[in-house]
This record gives C-alpha cells, sequence and structure tokens, in this order.
C-alpha cells in the first residue's frame, strides 16, 4: 500500500483575508512549507496538492488534484478529490495552515495507521482535535465522504460521527505541542 501526502490547499481564507496557501512567509508560501514537511519525513510515496481551479494556476510544480466535484465544501471535499484518484491508498494529510508539523509526529501517526489499518487516524492535543493532521485509510472512505458531501454535513465531527477513529494525543508522546500550531488570522503569524 503506498502513501500518499496530501496538502490540504482550498477553502475561502476567510478569517485571513487574501489566500493562506499563497502566503509567503520565511521565503516559503505555506503550502510550500507543508509540502516540504511531508517531504522531509520520507513517508511519501506521493505529494498532491489539494486546490481549486482559482489556486491551481498559481501553485508551481506540484502534482495538483482540483476539488471541483465539490468545491468550497471544506477539507472533508479536498480529501475526497484525492480519494477517487488513490482509491486503496492511505492517505496523509496536512492542512497549510499548519506549517509546524514535524517528521517525528508524522511518523508516529504513519505507525499507527500501520497498526490500525481501518481506522482514520487524527492528531490531538487533550480534547482538542486536529482532524487536518492525520492519516485518512479505509475500504468505505471513498464512498463515506460522498455521503458526507452529499448531506451538505461538512465538519469533521459530523463525520467521524459514522466512522472508526483512534486518536493520537500529543500530550502522551514526548512531543512539543507547538507542531500543530494553526495560521487561520494574519495575527497568528506573528
Ligand atoms: N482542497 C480544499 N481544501 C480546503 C477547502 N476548504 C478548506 N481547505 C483547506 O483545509 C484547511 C482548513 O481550512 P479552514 O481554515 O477550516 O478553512 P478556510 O476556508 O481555509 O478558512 P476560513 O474561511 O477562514 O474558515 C486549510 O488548509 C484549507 O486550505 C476546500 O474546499 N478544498
Amino acid at each position: 500500500m503506498k502513501t500518499v501526502g496530501i496538502v490540504l490547499a482550498g477553502g475561502k481564507s476567510t478569517r485571513f483575508g487574501e489566500q493562506k496557501s499563497l502566503y509567503e512567509f520565511d521565503g516559503r508560501k505555506m503550502y510550500e512549507h507543508v509540502h516540504d514537511r511531508l517531504e522531509a519525513s520520507g513517508l511519501c510515496d506521493e505529494i498532491i496538492v489539494s486546490t481549486n481551479k482559482t489556486l491551481e494556476p498559481h501553485i508551481d510544480g506540484r502534482t495538483i488534484v482540483d476539488d471541483e466535484e465539490y468545491e468550497d465544501h471544506g477539507p472533508l471535499g479536498g480529501i475526497y478529490a484525492v480519494r477517487k484518484s488513490f482509491p486503496e491508498d492511505r492517505l496523509l494529510v496536512v492542512s497549510c495552515d499548519t506549517p509546524f508539523v514535524s517528521s517525528e509526529w508524522l511518523k508516529a501517526l504513519h505507525e499507527r495507521a500501520a497498526a490500525e489499518p481501518d481506522r482514520i487516524i487524527i492528531s490531538a492535543e487533550g480534547d482538542k482535535l486536529h482532524p487536518t493532521i492525520g492519516i485518512y485509510q479505509g475500504p468505505g472512505l471513498e464512498r463515506d465522504l460522498e455521503h458526507q458531501l452529499q448531506s451538505k454535513r461538512l465538519s469533521f465531527k459530523a463525520f467521524f460521527g459514522n466512522q472508526d477513529v483512534s486518536v493520537l494525543d500529543i500530550r502522551e508522546t514526548g512531543e512539543d505541542p507547538d507542531i500543530f500550531r494553526n495560521i487561520n488570522y494574519k495575527t497568528d503569524i506573528e
């Protein structure tokens, strides 16, 4: 089974005020930072940037999947778009707005996913879930995502209601929770 890295880089960036996936800091665009992290982990056979028609022309030199079938359906729509091309594989998902995630953490998720191949594995810090740093896998995933998107209940919470999900809590490891830092507003960059 292959592991396919996914950089989630679509959406509206309403809170950020401009397309955050294209926002540059420390010399790299946000989606590039996450792409680099996935590459550095050494876990991915392929890495795909999941984005939309508007952003696609601004993403350089990467394999891109466009979420046109369920555009603006949020991160679940972005994962579904890639699942259609990789129906059998393990999808290692990281959103472009969590650019500090570490290789060690990605490896820990991957290890858990290998031990529990029919379950979705997501990150957490105590009660706070980070579903856009996780592994999506299992035989029913494509079908279940499509049902969820059709139902228009687009939150991860609603989706997880019908799924077998395992949570990897950073508090039970030696990792620093700062690796989950999430950029939603311009002030988060500071
Ligand atoms: N491919 C794809 N990615 C998405 C979509 N919506 C959100 N994302 C990505 O999923 C991650 C989490 O997105 P959010 O911060 O919840 O949503 P957002 O639209 O980016 O921002 P807000 O409008 O401020 O909520 C980010 O990395 C987004 O780039 C979508 O419809 N398609």
